[in-house]
């Protein structure tokens, strides 16, 4: 579903993201380590459109997006939740929820009403606190919030920036249970997560950058990749 070839992306002179090939099947979940700073909310962003690569191609289901526009990749189908979440403090929890219909512009009213109390039923304290100002909620229930914004827009692609980066272990649990319901429904997830251990449990694959490369790259139910994983990085 995402062909990835040789990708490359700057920012001015610094060379980040350093030649990047990857294929992900539908339905995968992909995990992506590596330490701070080796270009892993670069690689994210310049598939979602919000950072132009240098050179090299991103094809999604059979289209060519890089070079694309955010808000053209985001209605194709890839939804981004960021790592700074960006949630609106002047718009309330529900407004902030309803941005999620922009990725669908063509879909009715009526659908979107549906697709909200779809959210509301999976996420009650949503619904508890649809009136307040989005910023007034707590770090974990803000990142559930920005999950939920894409949610809304029935991506064929998610892309998560370290979500759980913070949060308590029970909203960390929370997090986990709903990358797998997504990935129930047949959405496929590339996940950026500094909590390995966690994530594996989650992923498919992994994949592990350095200085914007792929240095490895295996199946999360493979124990010789996993072992070789855990002596790759130290956290
Ligand atoms: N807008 C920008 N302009 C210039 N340099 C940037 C910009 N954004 C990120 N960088 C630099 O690019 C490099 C890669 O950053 P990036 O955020 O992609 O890494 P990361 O692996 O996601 O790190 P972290 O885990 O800390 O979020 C870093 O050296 C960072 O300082």
């Amino acid at each position: 579903m995402l062909d990835i070839h040789n990708l490359n992306t700057h920012y001015g002179t610094s060379h980040i993201i350093q030649g990047i090939d990857l294929n992900i099947d539908r339905g995968a979940v992909i995990g992506v380590f590596g330490r701070n700073g080796v270009g892993k909310s670069t690689f994210l962003k310049t598939i979602a459109g919000w950072v132009r690569p240098s050179k090299g191609e991103v094809v999604f289901n059979g289209e060519r997006i890089d070079g694309q526009t955010a808000d053209r990749i985001a209605r194709l189908g890839i939804g981004f939740v960021p790592e700074d979440r960006r949630i609106f403090p002047s718009l309330t929890v529900e407004e902030n929820l309803t941005l999620g219909y922009l990725q669908v512009p063509h879909r009715s009213g009526a659908d979107n009403n549906a697709a909200l109390q779809r959210i509301y039923r999976r996420f009650p304290r949503l619904l508890e606190r649809r009136n307040q100002n989005g910023t007034t909620l707590s770090g974990g229930e803000q990142q559930i919030l920005a999950m939920a914004r894409v949610m809304i827009g029935r991506p064929k692609l998610l892309l998560i920036d370290e979500p759980t980066e913070g949060l308590a272990p029970m909203i960390v649990a929370d997090l986990f249970a709903i990358i797998s319901e997504m990935k129930a429904e047949g959405c496929t997830i590339l996940l950026v997560e500094q909590n390995v251990r966690q994530a594996l449990k989650a992923c498919d694959r992994f994949i592990v950058i350095e200085r914007g490369r792929i240095v490895q790259s295996g199946d999360s139910a493979n124990e010789q990749d996993r072992t070789t994983l855990m002596n790759t990085i130290s956290f």
